[in-house]
Order: structure tokens, then sequence, then C-alpha cells
């Protein structure tokens, strides 16, 4: 993302505490899908965290360095809680940047109440943000983590995972998915990855990933919309609805399109196209949290 933020897409002023920029530009093709992205979830987050008047938990699944909750605590509209998981790895790193950069750990110090704030090498819980440790395919240990930092089964709940299912099993992701249906009262899931795994540009996409060392066990589940779609709706979902990147940023408000396809040309719009035609942004709900497409995704060309 942060190559994308350098030219101008977006701001971000927290990703530069956790990344280090890099020194060469990416393509403008990701970057423009990186903006669909961003603007994407953001679209569906805020249109739940509106709903729920942000009387709502959040959990970003395998968040890795997203800075979610600084943009959220910056525009004031902070959940009653927000988590972070991921292998605790990852936390330490995240925990040792929040703790050493003060406008990192500033925002959770504002925001917490109450009793003593948590804060050692690998963990951290305060009042509104916790980050826990934990491997997303060993679910009585999530839950016990997540509940020890007071997650709230009857409090409705956003889950969001942004490229990380496709690193588990169908098998491990199909379980956390029912273990989340079957968790939370209400609940809605953002899932942003893959699709269309299986053509020609997609294999190519598997290739190039495997060739880096990524392994990409849960690609089965990225065969088509419909596929990202199923895996929901067999796992205890009662809606579930999946478009691709070009429907995405198709979506973005003209005003939008014009500023970010002035900031550099394009040459390639087939690529942009055939890129964007590989991830999806799908959302899926259970009980009241019901976000249908029309709400959402009005004026669709
Ligand atoms: C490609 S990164 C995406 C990070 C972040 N969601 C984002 O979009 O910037 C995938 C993340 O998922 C995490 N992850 C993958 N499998 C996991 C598992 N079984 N348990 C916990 N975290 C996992 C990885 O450690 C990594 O941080």
């Amino acid at each position: 993302k942060t190559g994308s933020i350098n030219v101008g897409y977006w701001k971000d002023p927290y990703l530069d505490y956790f990344v280090r920029l890099p020194k060469e530009r990416k393509a403008p093709e990701i970057s423009r899908g990186y903006y669909a992205r961003v603007q994407g979830v953001g679209r569906l987050l805020k249109a739940f965290l509106q709903k729920t008047e942000c009387n709502c938990q959040i959990i970003n699944l395998g968040a890795g360095m997203d800075t979610l909750f600084w943009k959220l605590k910056d525009e004031n509209l902070l959940p009653i809680k927000y988590f972070e998981v991921d292998f605790p790895s990852i936390v330490t790193r995240k925990i040792h940047n929040i703790k050493s950069k003060p406008p990192l750990s500033k925002p959770i110090m504002e925001s917490h109440s109450g009793e003593s704030l948590l804060m050692d090498a690998h963990s951290l819980d305060s009042s509104r943000y916790a980050i826990v440790g934990a491997d997303l395919r060993e679910l009585p240990k999530l839950e016990e983590k997540l509940k020890k930092c007071n997650m709230d089964p009857d409090l409705p709940t956003l889950l969001l995972a942004e490229c990380v299912l496709i690193y588990m099993t169908q098998d491990h992701s199909a379980n956390l998915l029912k273990w989340v249906a079957g968790m939370f009262q209400a609940a809605m899931f953002i899932n942003y990855e893959q699709v269309n795994m299986s053509d020609r540009f997609g294999q190519i996409m598997v290739e190039n990933l495997q060739s880096r060392k990524c392994s990409l066990v849960g690609v089965d589940d990225c065969r088509s919309l419909d596929s990202q779609k199923e895996r929901f709706l067999q796992n205890g979902w009662e809606t579930a609805n999946a478009i691709d990147m070009m429907k995405a940023y198709n979506c973005l408000p003209k005003d939008d399109v014009r500023r970010i396809e002035a900031l550099e040309f394009l040459d390639e719009k087939e690529l942009l196209e055939q890129l964007m035609q590989h991830y999806c942004l799908c959302w899926a709900t259970k009980d009241s949290s019901n976000l249908g497409e029309d709400m959402l995704w009005q004026g669709s060309p």
C-alpha cells in the first residue's frame, strides 16, 4: 500500500510507522487496485458502523500491520472495541512498533478508560483496542484469548479478513466461518482476496505467488464469485454477496476516479481490468446486519 500512498492515491499517516516506504513506485494498475480495495472495504465498514451507531465490535483477522484502528479513532468512528488477531510473532513486532512510537501509542492511551492497560512484549489489551496473538486454525484457543480481552458475543460484530483466508485450507477457513456464525448474534464478514483463480491469468498469479514462497492452500475457494459466496452460505451465514474489483472500481464516485486517474498515466487498460477481475470483495451477514448489495452498490453500471 505504501507505494500508492507516496503517489497521493490516499492518505495513511500511520502505515509509515510500521512498514518501511519502498523506494520504487508501484505500477499504476496496482495502485488503482489498492485504491478500489481501500474504498470498497471502507464503504462496507462505514455502512456497518453507521447502522450500529458504533455500538459494535470489529475483529480484524490476520491484521498484519493494518492501521484501521488509528484511522477510525481520527474519524471519531471507533467501535466499542476493536480487536486484531495474527500469529504471535507478527503481534510481537506490531506491539514493539506501538510501544516505541508515540503517534501509535498515544491514541490507544487516549481511548483507554478504567483499569490499567495491559501492554507487554506479546499482548496488548486496552478498553478499546486489543491485539491477540493466535492461530486462526486453532479455534478453542482463539475464542479463549478473545474472551479474555472482553469480546462480547452479544454485540453486533464485524469480521474483516483481507488477503488472509487464501492462506488457510478450505477446511480451516470453513471452520472459522462456521465458528463466527455460531458465536455472534448479529455479524457481518468482509472478505477481500483473489477470485477467478482457475483461468489462465489466475494460474499465472498463483505461480508468481508460489515462486515467492506463498503457499495458497485455500485457492480452491477463490475459483469464482459463486465459490466465494458459497463458502459463507454453507457455513451458517444468511446472505452473501461478492463483486470483483472492476465492479467496485466502476462504482467509485466520478470525482475520485478523475482525481486518481490524473495522478499517473496508465498505458495498459487491459491489464488493469484483468488484475481487477482477479480480486473480489465479498460480504456476508447474519441476523439484523442485513446490508444488501442494492444499498451499497447503487449506481453500478
Ligand atoms: C497478506 S497478509 C495481509 C495482512 C492484512 N490483512 C492486510 O491486508 O494488510 C496475511 C496476514 O494473515 C496472517 N495469517 C495467515 N494465516 C494465519 C493464521 N492461520 N492465523 C493467524 N494469522 C494468519 C499473516 O500472518 C499475515 O499477517
